[in-house]
């Protein structure tokens, strides 16, 4: 067994476990990385960046199939499937070639290979071959999927989102389990690339969202487009003759028996914290097995262990993932001078069409915080007439944005609609700004966009924080259609 001394260790070189070494680098030189899978991180390999590619080609072939509502005809598309996979791999492989090439470009002495595990608060195994005593510790391991046990019933016709964008052709039918991010966004896109797409769901959630009106649209709109049950009974699990087989009740109660070639596995994801030997450092967990740590430090208690990324379990997204390497890494470098970092307004968006987002507090945060005090408002937008949407004939979605009583400060929004990563951004700014309602209006919004949409959502919020007049339908300086 070889044995290392350092200041700072990385476990992980995931987005955040990167941000963490270079940040923690800053302080000291003696920063080990300690890698078990391969180089190129989750975002770049199998999450963000070949989701967004197998959906760029999804959007194509759906431009296609709503040209004649335009007046424009074509024959229909024709997906070659092997064509679309190759864009998404050669692409993906390029994201992911240049992160490997950065991880090159580090000290090889930094960097070890290998699964880490904690011996006592100081040392750490790395498989059989090293142990390492460090002065602290930035736990970045990510997060993996997960799913219920029964669902091991269908073998290897059980997928998870890296298998997706492993495939050299798209398959005929895929069933989806998990309305949540990933099998919106990738349920979505297979249908409209012409796979057999049914997805299930427990419990009506849909996506992040919480807010029940918005819920309940995206449920009706993403219904209409393709087979979604978000509260579905499914039953008779198995692998039948090569193909996923499985049982479920439609909405009139009707059982119906199908295969499929596969079985999408989306059900959410765990922590890889699990298995790193925690109970062995003393530092307290939650009932999950994860650390619980300070958000704005990043330290787990008051030890030298911090954490950041998915492995935190506090909002696993690539921009938080890196944010919390920085402030992980910068904390566990100067430690014990610990500080707490800039934590940004939260935003999240999902790239289904429409697209959905959530921006500073939701629904649910708020009526936890506040709950029937009547000190906040909710002011709402549909953008079935919205002018922009409907020129597009992106004219679907729902909008409700939140503000306090009296102050008119903004706190959030939760929506579906056109555009919804640019409709986010603003409000997330606002929310870090800490602006109010009133502040928002006084903005300027050209025509004709989609953010009048948002501004017709902010005249109904400040209407019902009484610091503006009731709402006008159709007002003529607003523009027509605003
Ligand atoms: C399909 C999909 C789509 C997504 N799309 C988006 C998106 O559009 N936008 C967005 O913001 N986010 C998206 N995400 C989320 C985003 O990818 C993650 O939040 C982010 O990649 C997490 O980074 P991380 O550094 O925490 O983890 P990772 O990048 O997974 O890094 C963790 C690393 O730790 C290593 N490791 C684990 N355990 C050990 C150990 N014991 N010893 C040594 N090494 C270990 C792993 O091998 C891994 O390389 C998506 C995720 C998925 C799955
Ligand atoms: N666009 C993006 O930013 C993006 C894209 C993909 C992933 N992500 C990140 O990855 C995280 C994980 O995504 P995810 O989609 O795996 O998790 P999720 O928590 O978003 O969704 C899981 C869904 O599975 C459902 N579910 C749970 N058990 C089920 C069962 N037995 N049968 C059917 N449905 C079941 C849940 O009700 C939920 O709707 C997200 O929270 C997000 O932070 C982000």
């Amino acid at each position: 067994m070889k044995e290392l001394q350092t200041d700072v260790v990385v476990i992980g070189a995931g987005t955040a476990g990167l941000s963490a070494y270079r940040n923690a680098k800053q302080f000291t030189n003696n920063v080990l990385m300690i890698e078990s899978g391969p180089y190129g991180t989750t975002c770049a390999r199998v999450g963000c960046m070949p989701s967004k590619l197998l959906i760029a080609a999804a959007e194509a072939a759906h431009s296609i199939t709503m040209a004649p509502a335009f007046g424009v005809h074509s024959s229909a598309p024709r997906i070659n499937g092997k064509e679309v996979m190759a864009r998404v791999k050669s692409e993906r492989d390029r994201f992911a070639g240049f992160v490997v090439e950065a991880v090159d470009e580090l000290p090889s002495d930094d960097k070890i290979r290998g699964y880490a595990k904690f011996l006592d608060a100081n040392r750490i195994q790395i498989d059989d071959h090293t142990i390492i005593t460090a002065k602290r510790f930035v736990i970045a391991t990510g997060s993996r999927p997960s799913y219920p046990g029964v669902f091991n019933n269908f073998g290897d016709k059980l997928i998870i989102n890296d298998d997706v964008f492993d495939w050299d052709d798209l398959p005929e039918s895929v069933a989806v389990f998990g309305p949540g991010v990933i099998g919106l966004e990738i349920g979505q896109a297979l249908h409209r690339l012409g796979v057999k797409v049914k997805l299930f769901g427990v419990g009506g959630a849909i996506g992040p969202l919480t807010d029940p009106v918005v819920k309940d649209y995206a449920n009706t709109v993403f219904a209409e487009e393709f087979f979604v049950d978000t509260d579905s009974n499914v039953s008779n699990m198995m692998q039948v003759d090569n193909k996923a087989q499985l049982t479920y009740t439609d909405k009139q109660g009707a059982k119906h028996t199908e295969q499929f070639d596969y079985v999408l596995a989306a059900t959410g994801r765990v922590p890889n914290t699990d298995k790193l030997g925690l109970e062995n450092t003393g530092i307290e967990l939650d009932e999950r097995g994860v650390p619980i740590a300070n958000a704005k430090t990043m330290q787990c208690g008051d030890s030298n262990i911090f954490i950041a990324g998915d492995a935190s379990n506090m909002l696993p997204l690539l921009h938080e993932a890196s944010d919390q390497g920085l402030i992980a890494g910068q904390n566990a470098g100067r430690f014990p001078d610990v500080q707490p970092g800039l934590r940004r307004a939260k935003i999240a968006a999902v790239f289904s069409d429409p697209q959905i987002a959530m921006v500073g507090e939701s629904y649910k945060e708020i009526t936890t915080r506040l709950g029937s005090c009547d000190c906040f408002e909710i002011g709402e937008v549909s953008f079935e007439n919205q002018g922009r949407s409907r020129v597009m004939l992106k004219n679907k979605g729902h909008m409700r944005v939140y503000a306090e009583q009296g102050t008119g400060l903004f706190l959030g929004a939760e929506f579906i609609s056109p555009q919804a990563e640019h409709l986010a951004h603003l409000l997330a700014w606002a929310v870090q700004n800490k602006m109010t309602v009133p502040q928002m209006l006084e903005m300027p919004y050209y025509h004709p966009v989609i953010e009048e949409g948002l501004r017709t959502a902010l005249r109904d919020l400040n209407a019902k924080l009484k610091f503006g007049p009731d709402i006008i339908n159709h007002c003529m300086e607003c523009g027509p259609g605003a």
